[in-house]
């Protein structure tokens, strides 16, 4: 089958009321398991943002990494790793920011991105945008260039979009 026949929706398995009452949690696992529409969703990330002439990925963990990591090897380059405080062993700096259900921390190794690189970040949802807009003021306070965010998954409905004032955002699925 080839990328274009896939639903992609039709592997997103919706969770009501976890992890807390109120949330459609949207888990991604039963796409990951599926090793042709875990690829050809890669494939058609990489085919969006392509144009953006991209130095290096950027992705928090953990589920950035699952998306991240593949679409830096599918577009030639290296990945940054954002990674929750207290992780990373070398000299880092860190940032904090409300989730749609809690708050947390995020980190950078300081020597993960050169001034000056063009940045794409990438992360499996875009929800309220506060994981998003933290990775970027990491990413600026390196001196990356952020040129745009890829998403398997857009909830339009949380808005996370405005935060993310003149980056070029990707998104394959959108839930409105
Ligand atoms: O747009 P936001 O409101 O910031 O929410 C989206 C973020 O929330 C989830 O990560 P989570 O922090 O739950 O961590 P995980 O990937 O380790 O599950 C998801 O993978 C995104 O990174
Ligand atoms: N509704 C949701 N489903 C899956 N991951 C999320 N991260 C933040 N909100 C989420």
């Amino acid at each position: 089958m080839t990328s274009s026949t896939y639903n992609f929706k039709d592997y997103i398995r919706v969770i009501s009321d976890f992890p807390q009452p109120g949330i459609r949690f949207k888990d991604i696992t039963t796409l990951l398991k599926d090793g042709d529409v875990y690829r050809a969703a890669i494939e058609q990330m990489r085919a969006a943002v392509e144009h953006l002439k991209i130095d290096v990925v950027a992705g928090p963990e953990a589920r950035g990494f699952v998306v991240g990591a593949p679409l830096a090897l599918a577009l030639g380059v290296g990945f940054a790793p954002i990674r929750k405080s207290g992780k990373l062993p070398g000299a880092t700096i860190t940032a904090s920011y409300d989730l749609e259900y809690g708050k947390d921390q995020l980190a950078m190794h300081t020597d993960s991105i050169s001034p000056g690189q063009r940045v794409l970040i990438a992360d499996d949802l875009l929800a309220t945008g506060g994981t998003i807009a933290t990775s970027i003021n990491l990413i600026k306070q390196l001196g990356g260039e952020v040129a745009g965010a890829a998403f398997l998954i857009e909830l339009a409905y949380l808005t996370g979009r405005s935060k993310l004032d003149g980056v070029d955002i990707f998104s394959l699925m959108t839930y409105e």
